[in-house]
């Protein structure tokens, strides 16, 4: 199931996409004590990265990590946690422990078991994903020419991580698998721009790793775009 809230611009869909988090979060320390979010990097969530920060919820009973990153120092400039840590852990925010996904291996394989070790206290399942798409179609570091695609969007998959060489773009990756996003309480896309909606339209028929959220009917998904 895939639903959709459209919004009439990116400002107004950064602040309600924000304060829906928020309040996801909220009620999820209000029943657990704790919660547990994976963000998106690229380009698309700093501005609701920047709205995010200024709720005020309890954040110091909040974990936030990434669905994915690219095995770069936290201040490479294609970091995603560089991202998160100019953008979302400020102001309120600030007081979430935030789980790197990234390290000093030589290289993402090498790295895996370190990285999948600080998650042995994280709040999983995650209370909220927040998904990005690019506009081939991957989502998280599933990237439609890598090796390992099937593996990483395998329902069965028993692993929370996975590395991924996405051959089309720069940077090898770790990202959680397809089971540990849909496992999430809530699954959110978020897209904007007319050609990625049209991605998206399109994903089923062009078998994009997309579809393997969107297309796959036991988790609601719901996606927020604006133009
Ligand atoms: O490489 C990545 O790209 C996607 C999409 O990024 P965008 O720049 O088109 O918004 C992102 O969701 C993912 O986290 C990131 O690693």
């Amino acid at each position: 199931m895939n639903n959709r809230e459209h919004f009439g611009d990116r400002p107004a869909l950064d602040k309600a996409l924000a304060a829906h988090i928020a309040g996801l979060l909220q009620a999820d320390i209000d029943t657990r004590g704790r919660a547990g979010l994976a963000l998106s990097g690229g380009s698309t969530p700093k501005g609701m990265f920047a709205a995010l920060a200024q709720c005020d919820i309890a954040w110091q009973n909040v974990c936030i990590t990434l669905v994915d990153e690219r095995w770069v120092a936290p201040d490479h400039e294609d970091s995603n946690e560089r991202l998160v840590r100019e953008h979302l852990l400020t102001g309120h925010a600030a007081a979430a422990t935030f789980v790197s996904l990234t390290g000093d291996a030589a290289n993402a394989a090498d790295g895996l078991g370190e990285v999948t070790a600080r998650f042995s206290d994280f709040p999983l399942p995650f209370t909220c994903v927040v998904l990005g798409m690019g506009g081939d179609g991957h989502t998280a570091s599933w990237f439609p020419k890598a090796s390992n695609l099937q593996a990483l969007i395998d329902p069965a998959n028993p692993a929370l991580l996975g590395t991924c060489d996405p051959v089309t773009a720069p940077h090898q990756r770790v990202t959680f698998t397809l089971p540990a996003v849909l496992a999430a309480g809530s699954i959110i896309l978020h897209i904007t721009g007319t050609e990625k909606r049209d991605v998206l339209d399109a994903a089923a028929d062009q078998h994009y790793p997309i579809a393997a959220v969107t297309e796959q009917h036991d988790n609601p998904v719901t996606t927020w775009w604006a133009p």
